[in-house]
């Protein structure tokens, strides 16, 4: 069984009081059963790890695909594993398309990130185009396979799949359970051409427009093995909602 994981990306949200109330918040949630995280700006990294739970993960949003030398304005894996990270969130879809994040690229940062210790959450997921041009799988094989493409065998379970449909991210249209979980399984199909037995060791979670409100809905489902939640993550009684229901 496959304990699920749910994280918090906070995106470009958050100031020094909201991570110190948000800190104090989450402390009341218990990570026995479930697995939680926390992706804040790099910037709050050091305060979150500080007044971090116990049990609870910290994670970046992106890190750099150079691991050191004359890239202004980036931030290495190494970095933030020596300010307390142990996650990495890559290939994100606002990356892909407001940062113009190839496929390459995610590649190169799953691996710098493997290697400097972090495990990695790799995301994926189609367009509303994409999807209602019959491309949804298409796209996502594209985008795994290149994901997985530096991942050498042994370390294929410390990446866990994030599939956010993109029309569903901040948009307050959720995928129906049925939609995400055929996604899951159809996600899992392809993991096990890539890799035997990744089918069942990889954690596949949603992420689009998650909130307390819909989340156990998705949950039931059993391809669906956590969330990955941006706008309700900065409400801590609606993110503290969201991990209840996954434990
Ligand atoms: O990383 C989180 C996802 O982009 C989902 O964002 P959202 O929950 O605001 O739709």
């Amino acid at each position: 069984m496959r304990k699920k994981l749910v994280a918090a990306n906070w995106k470009l949200n958050g100031s020094p009081e909201f991570v110190d109330s948000m800190m104090f918040e989450l402390a009341k949630v218990k990570c026995d059963t479930v697995d939680c995280a926390v992706f804040p700006p790099f910037v709050f990294i050091p305060q979150v790890k500080s007044a971090l739970p116990a049990g609870w993960q910290l994670g970046a949003q992106n890190v750099s695909l150079y691991e050191q030398g004359a890239f202004t304005g980036e931030v290495a894996a190494d970095m933030v594993v020596a300010c307390g990270g142990s996650l990495a969130l890559v290939g994100h879809s606002e990356r892909r398309s407001l940062f113009a994040e190839t496929d390459a690229e995610v590649a190169k940062k799953v691996a710098v990130a493997l290697k400097s210790g972090m495990d990695v959450v790799l995301c994926v997921g189609e367009s509303l185009a994409e999807r209602n041009s019959d491309e949804t799988m298409a796209v996502i094989q594209r985008q795994l396979e290149a994901g997985f493409s530096l991942v050498s065998p042994e370390d294929v379970s410390r990446v866990c799949v994030a599939y956010e449909p993109v029309w569903a991210i901040g948009t307050g249209v959720t995928a129906t359970p049925e939609q995400a979980q055929e996604v899951h399984h159809n996600i899992r199909a392809l993991l096990r051409v890539l890799q035997p037995g990744a089918e069942s060791a990889v954690r596949i979670i949603y992420g689009g427009s998650v909130k307390a409100a819909n989340v156990s809905d998705l949950f039931v489902m059993p391809d669906i093995d956590g969330a990955l939640v941006g706008g309700a993550s900065l409400d801590a009684k609606e993110f503290s909602a969201i991990c209840e229901a996954a434990r």
